[in-house]
C-alpha cells in the first residue's frame, strides 16, 4: 500500500512543529506495548513488524501532503524540514510471530523526538491491527487443530484492513486466503470455491456444477447448499465427481454454508464414502469462529477445511487492540507517565525483556523487564505488589528485544510471511496449554527487575510531590 508520512494524526505534526521551532529536539525512547490480551485470552501473537519496517524505510511526505500542511498553517521552515524528512532512528523489537503478553515492551523506538512522534500513529495502526488479527487467527487454529483454515473475510473487513488481515491470519496459523491482492503481495496461498450466485445464474444446479468442473477441474469445490444440501446438492456433486473420474480428474471438495454443520458434514461424509468418494473433502463456512469450530469438533463434525470470514478479519468481538506508545526517555533521562489507574503507569528507561525458559526448553510462564544496561536479572518483582517476587536465577533467560533497524535502515534480513508463521508455530508449541484455553486462561507473569522497580517508584514519588 502506498503510505506517506501524512498517515498520522494532526497533533503529531503540531507537536513536531513546536519541537522544531524551539529546538526541543533531543533523542527519545518510546515503548510499544498493550495492557490487556484481546478476546479475554492468555496471550497475543505479535504481527505487522515487516510491514512497519518496509514503510519506515521509505517514508516521505509527498508534495501534495506538504501543500495540504501549508494550507493548514504549518510554517515554511518546518515544511522545508518535512520535505527532507526521513526516519533515521533505531528500532529494537520482539520477533514478528512471537507470543507476547500485556504490559511489557514489545518494541522500542529510539530516535529524534520529531521523527519518533511523527511515526507513532502509523506504528500503532499497523501493529495493533495485525497483532489483533494474528491473535484471533491463532485462537481459531487452536480450535481447528490440524484442519485446513482459509481466510474468506475481505468483503467484511474494515476497508483496506482486509489486506493486512489476510497477512496476519497466515501468521496466526491460517493456510490460505481468498484475497487475491494480499496473496500476490505477500506470496501466500490463494484459494477459493464458488458462490451461490454462480448456481443461481444457471437455475439448474447440475449444469452449473458440470460447467465449473469442466473449466476449472483443478481444486474444484462445489457449493452444495443452494437448494437442498442432502437431497439435491450432494447427489449433483456426486454425479459430477463420477464424471470427473471418467475424465481422469478428481473433485476436490464440497462446501456446506448453512444449516447444522455437524449433522450435515457427518451425513455428507457417509454418503460420499458410500459412493466411493472418500477423497472428496468437506469444506464448511458460515459465521465460524474459534468457539463454533471448537463445538463442531466436539460434536464429531467431519469437516476438513474451515472457511472463516467476518469473525476473523474484524477481530470480533474486540474490534481493536489497545496498544500504546509511551515515552520512556528524553536525552538519556528517564521519563514516566502517572495515572490513578496503576496499570497505566508507564515504565521509564530503555529496557530489555527476558523470557524465562524452563529445563525442557518450554516457556516457564514469566517475562522479566529490566533496564537495558543492567546485568543479569536474578529476581523479578511484581510491578505493583511488593510482597510478590520470583527467584529467576536458575532459569534460562532469553532476551526478546533485538535490533531490527539502525539509523533508519533495517539490519535484519527480510522474513517471508510463511517463515514468520513457522516461527510463530514453534513459539506457540513452547507455550503451556493452560495459557491457551479460552476460559480463565492462566495469567502469564510479567515482572520488573528490582532496579527498574526502584527507579520507577523514585520517579513516581518525585512527580507526586
Ligand atoms: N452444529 C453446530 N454447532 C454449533 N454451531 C453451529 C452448528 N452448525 C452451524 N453452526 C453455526 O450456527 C450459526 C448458524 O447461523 P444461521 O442460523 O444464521 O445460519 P443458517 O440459517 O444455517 O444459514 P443461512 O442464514 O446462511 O442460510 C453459524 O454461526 C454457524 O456456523
Ligand atoms: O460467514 P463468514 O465467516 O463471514 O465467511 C464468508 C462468507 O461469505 C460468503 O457468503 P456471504 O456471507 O457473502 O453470503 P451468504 O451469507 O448469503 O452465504 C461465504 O459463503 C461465507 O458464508
Ligand atoms: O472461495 C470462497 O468460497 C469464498 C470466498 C470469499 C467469501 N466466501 C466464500
Amino acid at each position: 500500500m502506498n503510505i506517506t508520512a501524512a498517515y498520522t494524526d494532526l497533533y503529531q505534526l503540531t507537536m513536531a512543529q513546536v519541537y522544531f521551532s524551539t529546538k526541543h529536539d533531543g533523542r527519545v525512547v518510546f515503548d510499544y506495548y498493550y495492557r490487556n490480551n484481546p478476546f479475554d485470552g492468555g496471550y497475543s501473537i505479535f504481527a505487522g513488524l515487516e510491514d512497519l519496517l518496509d514503510i519506515l524505510e521509505n517514508l516521505k511526505f509527498s508534495s501534495s501532503d506538504l501543500l495540504f500542511l501549508e494550507q493548514h498553517g504549518f510554517e515554511r521552515a518546518f515544511l522545508d524540514y518535512l520535505r527532507d524528512f526521513r526516519f533515521q532512528g533505531n528500532i529494537r523489537s520482539s520477533k514478528e510471530g512471537d507470543v507476547v503478553f500485556p504490559t511489557r515492551p514489545i518494541l522500542q523506538v529510539e530516535a529524534n523526538i520529531i521523527e519518533a512522534q511523527i511515526i507513532e500513529t502509523l506504528l500503532l495502526n499497523i501493529l495493533n491491527f495485525q497483532t489483533l488479527i494474528a491473535t484471533k487467527a491463532s485462537r481459531i487454529r487452536h480450535s481447528a487443530k490440524d484442519g485446513v483454515l482459509l481466510d474468506m473475510g475481505l468483503r467484511r473487513a474494515h476497508a483496506t484492513g482486509g489486506y493486512y488481515a489476510s497477512r496476519a491470519a497466515i501468521i496466526g496459523g491460517f493456510d490460505g486466503t481468498s484475497n487475491v491482492k494480499a496473496a500476490e503481495a505477500y506470496n501466500i496461498p490463494a484459494s477459493g470455491t464458488m458462490a451461490h450466485s454462480f448456481i443461481q445464474s444457471y437455475g439448474d444446479e447440475l449444469e452449473a456444477f458440470r460447467d465449473f468442473a469442466k473449466v476449472r477441474p483443478k481444486n474444484c469445490v462445489l457449493l452444495i447448499d443452494t437448494y437442498n444440501t442432502l437431497k439435491i446438492g450432494l447427489p449433483n456433486a456426486i454425479t459430477v465427481a463420477k464424471e470427473m473420474e471418467s475424465r481422469g480428474e478428481q473433485l476436490m471438495g464440497v462446501r456446506l454454508d448453512s444449516g447444522d454443520l455437524a449433522y450435515l458434514s457427518k451425513r455428507t461424509r457417509t454418503i460420499l464414502d458410500e459412493a466411493g468418494l472418500g477423497y472428496v473433502k468437506i469444506v464448511a463456512s458460515n459465521q465460524l469462529d474459534e468457539y463454533v469450530i471448537k463445538s463442531l469438533k466436539e460434536q464429531g463434525a467431519k469437516i476438513d477445511i474451515f472457511g472463516v470470514g467476518t469473525n476473523l478479519v474484524t477481530g470480533k468481538p474486540d474490534a481493536s487492540l489497545g496498544g500504546v506508545y509511551k515515552l520512556s526517555e528524553y536525552k538519556g533521562e528517564p521519563r514516566i507517565k502517572l495515572s490513578e489507574n496503576i496499570i497505566k503507569v508507564s515504565l521509564p528507561y530503555k529496557k530489555q525483556v527476558y523470557r524465562m525458559i524452563d529445563q525442557n526448553g518450554l516457556f516457564y510462564g514469566a517475562d522479566a523487564v529490566g533496564i537495558y544496561s543492567e546485568d543479569k536479572v536474578n529476581e523479578m518483582v511484581h510491578p505493583f505488589d511488593s510482597t510478590k517476587n520470583l527467584d529467576i536465577s536458575a532459569l534460562k533467560h532469553e532476551p526478546l528485544l533485538e535490533s531490527v533497524m539502525e539509523n533508519g535502515k533495517r539490519v535484519v534480513p527480510f522474513r517471508t510471511v510463511s517463515e514468520i508463521a513457522e516461527y510463530s508455530k514453534s513459539r506457540m508449541a513452547k507455550l503451556p496449554e493452560e495459557y491457551k484455553r479460552f476460559q480463565n486462561p492462566h495469567i502469564y507473569k510479567i515482572g520488573l527487575s528490582n532496579k527498574l522497580k526502584q527507579e520507577r517508584d523514585t520517579l513516581v514519588r518525585q512527580h507526586k510531590t
